[in-house]
């Protein structure tokens, strides 16, 4: 078992990486189901692939299972099932104290921790993350929120998790965009700031996809160690360094708020795709050369996520992409910092960039023909 410490000042916890977890939760939440009823949180697949396992770890252990199976998919980060899911917490008479367990990817993550954090001001909640996304990425850190009808994740709070539980075992149902998906922001570290890993995903990323039991657990425990040192670096995003986190993601939101946040561009498919114009745009700019910009985008095409605007069939122009950008988090005064590539694991956030310049060159990019 890997056991990665995420060192927060005001809040320690660890992220434990294995196969077979699911089957021996109650241990492995080591002391925190402090009463019998234990309220779960899931969606529809996940309860079908994985809910026995969980159920019988519970109730061997003395314990009772309260279930909220949610649709799954990207609509379920909304108003009204944050309503009706606090709603029914309260009715269950959860205390501060208590945990919520959040079991599913980062859909069912982002929402039962924005739950937790309201719940009474804010109670404890356990992640165990079953899809490749949530366990490198969307389990970690504390970022959590629904979507509105103006875009992604406008409304949420940072509020830790307790710990955070994953299992490679759950990866076995996965689908496999699913596992495409998730890979996007497994590379994105090695983007960010790790070269050598950047290479080893060069190397080593189909044959971990294929399901390569110690290569998905090195890339699982090599993610989460890089966000964890990011995020305890600039746990509330303010010094920049954890912006770092959103390479891909400024053009990624835009594509997933035009294409209506539904099924036919996932998220993690939208931040691989938001890598490749974050490299592609660098380039233009002169930042880095073509070649790396296309070794990028190569790389991801290769693997079987999306590389390029026109694939995706949006009727839109720049412009239009360019103004989901101005919900974007990260606007300050009127500006919209992006990060940008000077090479592999060489990003940095640029705050000198013309949303005129990304319009025309998004125009270009979405009449790419090669
Ligand atoms: N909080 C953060 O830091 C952060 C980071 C990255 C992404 N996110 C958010 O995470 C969300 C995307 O998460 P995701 O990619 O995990 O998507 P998801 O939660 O929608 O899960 C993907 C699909 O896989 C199914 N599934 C999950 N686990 C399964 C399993 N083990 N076996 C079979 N099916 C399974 C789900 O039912 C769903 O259909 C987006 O909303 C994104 O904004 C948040
Ligand atoms: O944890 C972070 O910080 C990230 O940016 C991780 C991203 O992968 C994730 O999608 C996050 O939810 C995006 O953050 P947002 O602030 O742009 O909503
Ligand atoms: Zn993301």
């Amino acid at each position: 078992m890997a056991v990665i410490p995420v060192d927060i000042a005001s809040r320690p916890y660890e992220v434990r990486v294995a196969a077979g977890l699911l089957a021996e939760l109650v241990p492995n939440c080591r002391g925190k189901l402090r009463k019998r009823g234990v309220p779960i949180i899931t969606d529809s697949n996940v309860h079908a692939a994985w809910g026995a396992v969980v159920e019988a770890s519970l109730r061997d252990n003395g314990h009772e299972p309260h279930w909220r199976i949610l649709p799954p998919g990207e609509k379920t980060k909304s108003w009204e099932e944050l309503a009706a899911t606090v709603n029914w917490l309260l009715a269950l008479e959860v205390e501060r104290g208590d945990h919520i367990i959040a079991l599913g990817g980062g859909v069912i993550g982002d929402l039962t921790g924005f739950c937790a954090s309201v719940l009474k001001r804010g109670c404890q909640f356990i992640q165990v993350p079953t899809t490749l996304l949530a366990q490198v990425d969307s389990s970690v850190g504390g970022k959590t929120a629904i979507n509105t009808p103006a875009g992604k994740n406008l409304v949420g709070a940072f509020h830790q998790p307790s710990l955070v539980l994953a299992d490679l075992s759950a990866l076995e149902t996965l689908p496999e965009r699913e596992l495409l998906a998730g890979y996007a922001e497994v590379v994105k570290y090695g983007l960010i700031d790790d070269a050598d890993f950047f290479a080893w995903c060069d190397t080593n990323a189909a044959k971990m996809i294929a399901g390569d039991g110690g290569l998905r657990e090195y890339a699982v425990a090599h993610s989460v160690a890089s966000k964890a040192r990011i995020v305890a670096e600039d746990e509330f995003e303010t010094t920049g360094r954890r912006a770092l986190l959103n390479l891909g993601h400024t053009f990624g939101h835009a594509l997933e708020a035009e294409t209506g946040f539904s099924s036919r561009l996932l998220h993690g498919e939208a931040v691989a795709l938001g890598m490749v114009l974050a490299g592609r745009y660098s380039a233009r700019r002169q930042l880095m050369p073509r070649a790396t910009a296309e070794h990028i985008a190569r790389h991801i095409a290769e693997i079987g996520l999306p590389a390029s605007l026109p694939a995706l069939g949006m009727d839109c122009d720049g412009g239009g992409l360019v103004r989901h950008m101005l919900h974007d988090k990260k606007m300050d005064a009127g500006t919209l910092p992006f990060l940008l590539l000077k090479g592999i694991g060489q990003t940095y956030l640029d705050k000198q960039v013309s949303l005129d310049d990304v319009a025309a060159f998004l125009d270009e990019e979405l009449t790419r023909t090669a």
